[in-house]
């Protein structure tokens, strides 16, 4: 047993792809045809077995979960004699870039939301808290782009905790992988939701990190339930790869995309500079700041060749 799994199965219950998949059954869950098309306008890629053998069961757990919290509120409500204020459920996505956070937020937040008992869920990424190009570009931190230093900590901390505690009208920037930069002017409103998803390289940094210091609070702080994505980091790179040659043909092409100039690059051109971006800014960011926060999860979602899911960790 290598020190990594010995580490793991002290603290989770470990799932095979076929245990976790039996673990839907207890409930009948069916998607209907319109949940279907939702699911396949996030990401025609992800099959629809996969949605239910993984992710169903998945929903079904933070369903659970969520609602024994809103039960502790009426047990509040009975002894305090109010029900107290509204405090919505947080859960974080971590994991490297190109890990495929944002289709697993996407598809949690569709399957949440079927659920009748907590209707209204919102998602957020941290990329939108990421400081403006122009200000890494001046700090000398474009090569860092991901690295702890390039998030306004201070500014995303104070949006999670606005909404932890029940405001209104929480904004945050919104970030544009065309743009390389977030968008000027244009923010997301954030309204009491039953439970917000929260993804990001960075959501399970705190204090005990020497990149992510210098800081008294964290996102992590605030967060109910945090989710792991974790792949081995060779299929990493070949994915992030697989995206920079699809985004080559289609985003890249836009005139107002950052990487507008490699648009033009060959097969072979393009495979060279997605991998050295990989080699000396996501790989880096990966194993120096990410991987060192993943047995802080609640839950490991363990993939891999083609995205799917192949073990599922859950912490005891
Ligand atoms: N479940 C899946 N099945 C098949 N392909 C997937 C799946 N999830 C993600 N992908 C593909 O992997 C790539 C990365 O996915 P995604 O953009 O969701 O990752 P991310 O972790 O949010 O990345 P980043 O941090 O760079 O924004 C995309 O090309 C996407 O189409
Ligand atoms: C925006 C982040 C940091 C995270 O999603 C990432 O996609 C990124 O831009 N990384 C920097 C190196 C690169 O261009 O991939």
């Amino acid at each position: 047993m290598t020190q990594e799994s010995r580490q793991q199965s002290a603290t989770y219950l470990n799932f095979s792809q076929r245990q976790w998949a039996h673990l839907r059954d207890s409930v009948p869950l069916t998607l209907t045809d319109q949940d279907l098309d939702a699911l396949r306008g996030i990401n025609e890629q992800v099959s629809l077995k996969e949605v239910s053998d993984i992710y169903l069961p998945l929903s079904r757990l933070l369903n659970l979960i969520v609602n024994s919290q809103q039960s502790r509120g009426v047990i509040l409500e009975k002894f305090l004699g109010k029900y107290p204020s509204r405090r919505p459920y947080i859960i974080s996505i971590a994991g490297s870039v190109a890990v495929g956070k944002s289709t697993t937020a996407r598809i949690l937040q569709a399957l949440l939301q079927r659920w009748p008992e907590h209707p209204k869920v919102d998602l957020v990424t941290t990329d939108g808290f990421l400081y403006p190009l122009e200000d890494l570009k001046q700090r000398e931190l474009l090569h860092r782009k991901g690295f702890p230093e390039s998030y306004d900590v201070k500014h995303l901390v104070e949006f999670v905790a606005a909404i932890k505690s029940g405001e209104q009208g929480v904004t945050a920037p919104v970030y544009s992988h065309v743009r390389y930069d977030r968008i000027p002017g244009k923010e997301i409103e954030i309204n009491q939701p039953d439970i917000l998803i929260l993804e990001g390289l960075n959501v399970l940094q705190n204090a005990q990190d020497a990149g992510a210091q210098g800081h008294s609070q964290y996102v992590s702080d605030y967060v109910d339930f945090s989710i792991y994505v974790d792949a081995p980091q060779n299929l990493l790179k070949q994915w992030y790869i697989e995206r920079f040659l699809q985004f080559r043909d289609t985003a890249f092409s836009r005139a107002d995309s950052y990487f507008n100039h490699y648009a033009n690059l060959s097969d072979e051109q393009a495979f060279e500079t997605a991998g050295h971006i990989w080699d000396t800014i996501n790989g880096p960011n990966l194993v120096q700041n990410i991987l060192p926060t993943r047995e802080r999860a609640s839950l490991i979602l363990k993939k891999g060749p083609d995205h799917l899911v192949q073990q599922v960790l859950l912490s005891k």
